[in-house]
């Protein structure tokens, strides 16, 4: 199997998303390991800010961190700040550019996600076009993202037999509301306020748990 096949299958669980406005820089990479201490098995670095090297110095630690405990380790946005950190994959959305443009900045071996909103058609095409997941969402309302638009259970269950790549669910998502979203056929619960903005990361990440049979703690 290739090594991008063995990535993808990896496309599982607890996917945590950081948000450069929940917690002081510097506590960054302790975070992320509390998520990942609760069961987190993939991490996105996603930050909007035009800092480049702030950006490379936290991308790198977390990738590092991520390595370390055997933990997927996506950049969002930015394939060639991807490609400098040697992380897992990047993830791209309209804006990002397209998902032939980020394979071809990261080689055949990385993951390339990509953002298919509530519209199963998308998520078609950019498996076509060699997305390795597609996402949907949001699910629920989204502290995060207030103003984007919303996905179903009902949407995500009917386009699901068309869908040979792992399907990733966002937008509002909690542990104690994800249950219909998994059953509707959604492989990875990607968070960012549920988790990160918890006092207790650990606990907030471990309470996904029951919602995936194999839903050990990863390191
Ligand atoms: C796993 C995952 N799914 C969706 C998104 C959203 O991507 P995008 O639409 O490009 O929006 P931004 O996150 O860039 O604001 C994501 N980042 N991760
Ligand atoms: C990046 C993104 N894309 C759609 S919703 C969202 C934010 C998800 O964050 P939260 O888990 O806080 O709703
Ligand atoms: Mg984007």
């Amino acid at each position: 199997m290739s090594q991008r096949a063995q990535l993808r299958r990896r496309v599982r669980g607890l996917y945590v998303i950081t948000d450069a406005g929940l917690q002081p820089p510097a506590r960054l990479p302790e975070r992320v390991l509390q998520a990942i201490r609760g069961g987190a098995r993939m991490v996105q670095y996603r930050d909007k800010g035009r800092d480049a090297a702030r950006r490379l110095g936290e991308a790198e630690a977390l990738a590092a961190l991520c390595r370390r405990h055997g933990v997927l380790f996506i950049v969002n946005d930015d394939v060639e700040l991807a490609v400098a950190v040697a992380a897992d994959g990047v993830h791209v959305g309209r804006e990002d550019g397209a998902v032939a443009d980020a394979r071809a900045a990261l080689g055949p071996e990385r993951l390339v996600g990509a953002s298919s909103y509530n519209d199963p058609e998308r998520a078609v095409q950019l498996q076509a076009e060699g997305a390795d997941y597609v996402a949907f969402g949001t699910f629920f309302p989204s502290p995060t993202k207030p103003h984007a638009v919303r996905a179903t259970p009902e949407m995500l269950r009917a386009v699901r037999p068309r869908l040979q790549v792992p399907v990733v669910a966002i937008g509002g998502i909690t542990a104690a509301k994800a249950g219909p979203v998994v059953a509707a056929g959604a492989d990875a619960l990607a968070v960012i306020s549920d988790v990160f903005g918890a006092a207790d990361v650990t606990a907030a990440a471990r309470a996904y748990a029951p919602l995936f049979r194999d839903g050990e703690a990863a390191g």
